[in-house]
């Protein structure tokens, strides 16, 4: 098992992970502003516990992978920042509180930190493709300058290195931790879906 197959073998849901009607409305310009403000405002908090997961990658990992991972943490690291500098922008608040479907991810990503490294490493590759995918048509503006970084080549071959690893990784997985990939993943698209829905519903 690579994580080329489990796009496949998952494809309903990965599909609903990387195409749902926000971003068809980011790419026609019909998003509204408080459907961006929150998904601003929760993928901040989102990102912080990403980079708590990240680290446990981090930990789990063998030293040859660590160039990637770590050029990894300095683009999460750009991310933050920009949420920083977009919120001052649009006079949002950093400070509020996660909605249940942030909330639940959170809570997947800290459960998740413990498991075996095939694991960490193919779950980190496919929440960080998810958005690589996501972003990939053209976007109306300003959504495309906003996820600009998503739909950068730059970040296209981080998130194929990512791959390269995870797959490493999975190669010589035993056939349980495999399974357990395969689920983990089944459930990562589905927050990721709800995530978007979450954002969504900014406007009734
Ligand atoms: C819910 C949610 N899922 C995935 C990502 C993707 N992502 C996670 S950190 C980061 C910055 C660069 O590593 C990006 C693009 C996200 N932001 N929010």
């Amino acid at each position: 098992m690579n994580c080329q197959q489990l796009t496949v073998t998952h494809k309903q849901a990965w599909h609903s992970a990387t195409n749902h009607p926000f971003l068809l409305d980011c790419r026609s310009g019909n998003l509204q502003p408080a459907q961006f403000n929150r998904w601003l405002e929760q993928d901040y908090l989102f990102g912080i516990e990403f980079t708590r997961f990240f680290a446990a990658t981090l930990q789990a990992a063998p030293p040859n992978h660590f160039d990637i991972l770590l050029s990894g943490l300095t683009g999460i690291k750009a991310e933050l920042c920009w949420f920083h500098t977009t919120a001052k922008e649009r006079n949002l608040s950093l400070h509020n509180a996660l909605l249940p479907a942030g909330e639940e991810y959170c809570r997947f990503l800290i459960a998740l930190s413990h498991r075996p490294y095939p694991v960490l490493a193919t779950i980190l590759w496919g929440i960080e493709s998810t958005y690589s995918v996501a972003c990939r048509e053209p976007m109306a503006s300003p959504y495309d300058q906003l996820f600009s970084y998503c739909a950068s080549d730059t970040f296209k071959d981080y998130v194929h290195q990512l791959e390269q690893i995870a797959d490493e990784a999975l190669t010589s997985a035993t056939e349980e931790t495999q399974s357990e990939t395969e689920a983990e993943f089944l459930i990562m698209c589905r927050h990721e879906k709800a995530f978007w829905q979450m954002a969504y519903e900014a406007v009734a």
